[in-house]
């Protein structure tokens, strides 16, 4: 089986502390169809580390994504196959509209633009958001909607093979979490989508039940992996 992601001990420093250590030596191997349940305690370093593997903190160790350093794809190839979705979206000039239509003019033909772009909307609206939001500023959207806008993007776009997610559901009400959680899962499990595997951070055992095939704690500033799901 194909390692699509590969961490080899990686260990991460709180610079603001005294470079006090969050975690230290973490191995991990990711293969197509985990879904590899992140938990641990708030603070223990789990969206430290999922920013390490999306290349946006500073670590030392090797991060491989097909046996190869992001840096060996460069990094704008890298993030388009593994693709971190911050919990809370940062505060992006503009609207949802502008930053899809930026980030697929720097890569996609228009033709191919404009369906993907109808298909992104059509993803949102499955999860019940409304088409205007598209075109509202960033700050004037809700928790719940700018997290379901940044998730239907990175899933519709449909480039990344990994998907990091850092508490994707956090901000929505149950039965939208148990509605973005099958359309998520059902995009792994298809032959036709690119999304193989998920690293997916969640403070909920239940959650982490549903969802997980691995599971996995970060405490100590370590890895500990558990044979059974929380619950
Ligand atoms: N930008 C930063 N500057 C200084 N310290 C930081 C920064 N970001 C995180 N930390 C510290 O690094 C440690 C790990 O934080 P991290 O956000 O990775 O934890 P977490 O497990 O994801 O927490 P939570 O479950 O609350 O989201 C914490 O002690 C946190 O205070």
């Amino acid at each position: 089986m194909v390692n699509l992601l590969e961490l080899r001990d990686i260990s991460s420093a709180n610079e603001a502390r005294n470079n006090e250590p969050i975690f230290t030596d973490i191995n991990l191997v990711v293969t197509a169809g985990d879904v590899v349940a992140l938990q641990g305690k708030s603070g223990s370093g789990k969206t430290t580390l999922l920013k390490c593997i999306a290349h946006l903190n500073v670590y030392d160790g090797l991060v491989l994504y097909r046996g190869s350093t992001p840096m060996t794809y460069g990094i704008p190839a890298y993030r388009k196959k593994v693709a971190y979705v911050p919990q809370r979206s940062p505060l992006l000039p503009g609207t949802p509209r502008d930053f899809v239509n930026t980030v697929l003019s720097l890569s996609a033909r228009s033709d191919r633009s404009m369906s993907t772009f109808q298909h992104i909307i059509d993803l949102g609206a499955a999860w019940s958001l409304d088409r205007n939001l598209w075109d509202r500023e960033w700050t004037n959207l809700s928790g719940g909607e700018s997290q379901r806008i940044a998730l239907s993007i990175a899933l519709a776009l449909n480039t990344a093979e990994v998907l990091l997610l850092d508490e994707p559901t956090s901000a929505l009400d149950p039965e939208l979490v148990l509605l973005v959680e099958q359309s998520l899962l059902k995009d792994l499990r298809s032959d036709n989508t690119a999304l193989k595997a998920i690293v997916w951070i969640t403070h909920s055992d239940e959650q982490a039940s549903r969802v997980g095939t691995r599971f996995i704690q970060v405490s100590g500033g370590n890895c500990h992996e558990q044979s059974l799901p929380p619950v």
